[in-house]
C-alpha cells in the first residue's frame, strides 16, 4: 500500500515537473508572441518563425508581407516576433510623434555577442545615447564637414588615379568604393592612414583572415573589420551561435562560450577577430588619451576634447565607450557608403540618358582642376542630388531600422506592449506604388523639385537615413562624401557593366544590404 502511495506521489510529482517545464517551454517560446498575436501576420512556423520566407523571398520579403497583411504586420525572426511598420504615415508615428515612447533600438542576436557594435551610439539606450548623441553633434557641424572636404578629395584623388594607371579594363568597383569609403572614415574617425584605396588590397586580405596570414598592422586592422561586419548575419549563413539566437535565444551566449574555444568555427574566427579589433581600437584610444597634442581634428580627438571640457560627457565617454563610438563611426559609414556610391554607378552605367544628364552638369561647373567648395556641393548639383536618392530609393542599403517599445504604446490601432520589437521596413516604403509610380524604373527626375510626382508624395515616403532623433548622424558626412566622389569620377571616367555581372544584382542580408558578387564594371576614359 505505502509503496503504491509512494510511486503514485512520484508520478504525479514527475507528471507536474514535465507539465511545469513544458509550460515553462511554451511560455518562453510563445511568451514574445502572446502580447503582439492580434497584429496580423502568416502563419508562424515554431521556432523557425518565418525564418524560410527570408530564404524564399530575401529582402523583398516585407514587400510581398505588405501586400499581403497591410501597413503593419508581425514577423518572427526565429522565435522573436518583430512588428514591420510598412507606411510612411506609421513610420513618422513611430520615429518622431510617439519618439519618447519608444526612443531605443532592439539588440539583435548578431549583435548582442559583441560589446565593441553595443556601446557606441547605435546600441546604447536612454538618456547615456542622448548625452552621447549630443556630445557627438558637435562633430557634424557644417563647419567641420567643409573643414573635411580636402582630406576627402585627396583619398577621392588617389583611388581615382589608381583607375587611371590600372590597365585592367574590368574592376570590381564594390571593392574599390569600400576601400575609399573605409579609408576616408579611418582618416576622419582615427585620424589614421589605411591605404587601402591605393593598394588592391582588400578582396585579398578578407581572406587572409582565414588563413592567419600576418600583414602589416594597418591592413590587419582593417581587415578584421571587414571580416567582422561581413559576419554579422541576419539570416542562417552566420555563426552557430548566432542562428542559436535567432531561434532560442537564451542558448545563444552558452553555446557562444563553448564554440568559441573549438577551433575552426566560425564563432571561434568572429571570437578572435573581434577581440583583437578592440584590442586594438583600445590601444589607438589609450595612446590618443596619453598624448596631449591633440591638435588633429579627427572624430577621436574632438570626441576626446567634448569629454574633457564637460563634467557630463566625462562620466558617459569611459574608455571603452570612446572605443566603441569611434569604431562605429568606421563601421556604420563605410560599408553603407560604399554600398551605395556602387549602387549609384551600376545604375548609371545602366541608364545612358541619365549618366548624359550628369555628365553635362558636372562638365558644366567648371574646369576638371576647380575643386567643388562644401557650398558647391550642396547648391550647384542639383542632378546628382537626384541621382544619389533614386539610387538610394532603388537599393535601399539599410531597408529596415529597430525600435522597441519602453512602455505599452498604440501604433496603427494595436496595442503593442512594452519591449516590443518595432521594425520601420524603410525599403518597403521606397518601392510602394503609391509615392513611386513605376517603382521598378530608375527615373532620377521623380526627385525633381518641380516634379509632380515628388509634391504628391508623403514627406516622409523616402527615408533612407532613417527618421526623428534617432535618424543617421552621419547622414551630411555621407552626402558630401557621395557627391564628391561622383563629381571625381566623371569627370574622368564613364562606366559599363562587365559582362560577367549578373542580371539583375544579387544582393544578401548583412547588418547592412550588401552586393553577393560585387559590382563588377568596365572603365573607360574620357579623352
Ligand atoms: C549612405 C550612407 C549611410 C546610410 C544609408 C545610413 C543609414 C542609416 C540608418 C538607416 C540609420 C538608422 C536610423 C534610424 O534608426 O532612424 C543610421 C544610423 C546611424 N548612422 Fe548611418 N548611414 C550612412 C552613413 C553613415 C556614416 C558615414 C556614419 C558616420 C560617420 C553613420 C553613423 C550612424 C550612426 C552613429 C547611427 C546611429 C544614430 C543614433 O542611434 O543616434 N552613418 N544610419
Amino acid at each position: 500500500m505505502e509503496v503504491l502511495f509512494a510511486t503514485s506521489v512520484w508520478l504525479i510529482s514527475t507528471i507536474f515537473t514535465g507539465l511545469a517545464i513544458l509550460g515553462g517551454i511554451l511560455g518562453y517560446l510563445y511568451g514574445p508572441y502572446w502580447g503582439v498575436r492580434r497584429v496580423p501576420g502568416p502563419p508562424t512556423i515554431p521556432l523557425l518563425g518565418h525564418l524560410p520566407l527570408l530564404a524564399k523571398y530575401g529582402p523583398d520579403v516585407f514587400s510581398v508581407l505588405a501586400e499581403q497583411y497591410g501597413p503593419i504586420f508581425r514577423f518572427h525572426m526565429g522565435r522573436q516576433p518583430l512588428i514591420i511598420v510598412a507606411d510612411a504615415e506609421l513610420c513618422r508615428e513611430v520615429g518622431i510623434k510617439k519618439f519618447k515612447d519608444i526612443p531605443n533600438r532592439s539588440i539583435p542576436a548578431p549583435i548582442s555577442a559583441s560589446p565593441l557594435h553595443q556601446k557606441g551610439l547605435f546600441f546604447t539606450r536612454d538618456a547615456r545615447w542622448s548625452t552621447m548623441r549630443n556630445t557627438i553633434l558637435s562633430v557634424y557641424q557644417p563647419s567641420h564637414l567643409a573643414s573635411l572636404v580636402p582630406t576627402m578629395q585627396s583619398f577621392i584623388e588617389s583611388a581615382t588615379e589608381k583607375l587611371h594607371s590600372s590597365k585592367e579594363e574590368e574592376i570590381t568597383f564594390s571593392t574599390l568604393s569600400l576601400g575609399l569609403a573605409t579609408d576616408i572614415l579611418g582618416q576622419a574617425a582615427f585620424g589614421v592612414n589605411f591605404g587601402l584605396s591605393n593598394t588592391h588590397s582588400i578582396g585579398k586580405s578578407i581572406k587572409k583572415i582565414d588563413g592567419e596570414d600576418n600583414d602589416d598592422e594597418v591592413s590587419d586592422f582593417i581587415n578584421q573589420h571587414i571580416y567582422s561586419t561581413t559576419q554579422l548575419k541576419m539570416d542562417f549563413s552566420g555563426s552557430l551561435s548566432i542562428i542559436l539566437g535567432l531561434l532560442v535565444p537564451i542558448l545563444q551566449e552558452p553555446f557562444r562560450q563553448i564554440l568559441k574555444r573549438i577551433p575552426g568555427t566560425m564563432d571561434c574566427k568572429v571570437e578572435r577577430t573581434n577581440r583583437k579589433l578592440s584590442g586594438r581600437v583600445d590601444d589607438i584610444v589609450a595612446k590618443r588619451m596619453k598624448d596631449r597634442e591633440r591638435g588633429s581634428k579627427d572624430f577621436l580627438s574632438v570626441i576626446m576634447k567634448a569629454m574633457e571640457s564637460e563634467a557630463v560627457s566625462k562620466n558617459f565617454f569611459t574608455p571603452d565607450y570612446i572605443s566603441a563610438v569611434t569604431y562605429e563611426h568606421l563601421l556604420a559609414g563605410s560599408a553603407t557608403t560604399a554600398f551605395t556610391l556602387s549602387s549609384i554607378v551600376y545604375l548609371v552605367a545602366g541608364h545612358p540618358e541619365v549618366e548624359k544628364k550628369l555628365l553635362a552638369e558636372i562638365d558644366g561647373f567648371g574646369p576638371s582642376d576647380q575643386m567643388p567648395t562644401a557650398h558647391d556641393l550642396q547648391h550647384k548639383f542639383p542632378y546628382i542630388d537626384q541621382v544619389i536618392k533614386e539610387a538610394m530609393r532603388f537599393y535601399m542599403v539599410s531597408p529596415l531600422v529597430a525600435r522597441e517599445t519602453s512602455r505599452d504604446v498604440e501604433i496603427g490601432g494595436y496595442l503593442l506592449p512594452k519591449g516590443t520589437w518595432v521594425w520601420l521596413a524603410l525599403g518597403v516604403l521606397a518601392k510602394d506604388p503609391k509615392n513611386f509610380p513605376e517603382p521598378d524604373k530608375f527615373r532620377p527626375e521623380r526627385f525633381d523639385p518641380n516634379c509632380q510626382e515628388l509634391k504628391q508624395r508623403h514627406p516622409y515616403a523616402f527615408i533612407p537615413f532613417g527618421i526623428g532623433p534617432r535618424s543617421c548622424i552621419g547622414q551630411k558626412f555621407a552626402l558630401q562624401e557621395l557627391n564628391l566622389s561622383l563629381i571625381h569620377l566623371y569627370r574622368k571616367y564613364v562606366f559599363r557593366h562587365s559582362p560577367d555581372m549578373e542580371k539583375p544584382l544579387e544582393l544578401e542580408y548583412g547588418i547592412v544590404l550588401n552586393f553577393k558578387n560585387g559590382v563588377k564594371l568596365r572603365v573607360i576614359r574620357r579623352t
